[in-house]
């Protein structure tokens, strides 16, 4: 079975707002773009402002597809669909309680995340 998630890259200026998975999660103790599963029947986008507004406290105004990345781990299987988020309203911030941060684009290659996420970073420090 394929889990599909959407995620967020969210950018102001030239940094990226990313948060810490917490440690009883899959793939806990990485670093992610913020995000999660989509529901049955939903859209990815829909799924997308769902999540962000959950997890993040922000009102998705403005977003564009930016990659689809399917990948299997030992222990589960994800379809990631990521998206740009460049317009958005509200101040982000870890509405769960995980620690978060803004990173300038250029310094992503510093933080650890999950093995499917090493085209993103690539894609983001090129
Ligand atoms: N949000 C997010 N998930 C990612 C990224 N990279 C990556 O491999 N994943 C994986 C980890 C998880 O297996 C899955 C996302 O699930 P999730 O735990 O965020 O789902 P959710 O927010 O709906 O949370 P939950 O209530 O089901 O715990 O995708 C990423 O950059 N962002
Ligand atoms: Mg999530």
């Amino acid at each position: 079975m394929v889990i599909r998630v959407a995620a967020g890259i969210i950018m102001r200026d030239d940094q990226v707002f990313i948060a810490l998975r917490s440690q009883d999660k899959h793939q806990g103790g990485c670093w992610e773009f913020p995000g999660g599963k989509v529901e049955m029947g939903e859209e990815p986008d829909t799924a997308l402002a769902r999540e962000l507004a959950e997890e993040c406290g922000i009102a998705v105004q403005e977003s564009a597809p930016f990659k689809l990345i399917r990948h299997d781990y030992s222990d589960k299987s994800v379809e990631l669909h990521f998206f740009l988020v460049t317009g958005f309203s509200g101040e982000p911030h870890g509405k769960e309680g995980q620690e978060v941060a803004w990173v300038p684009r250029q310094e992503l290659g510093r933080y650890t995340f999950p093995e499917a996420n090493v085209p993103i970073v690539q894609a983001m420090l090129a």
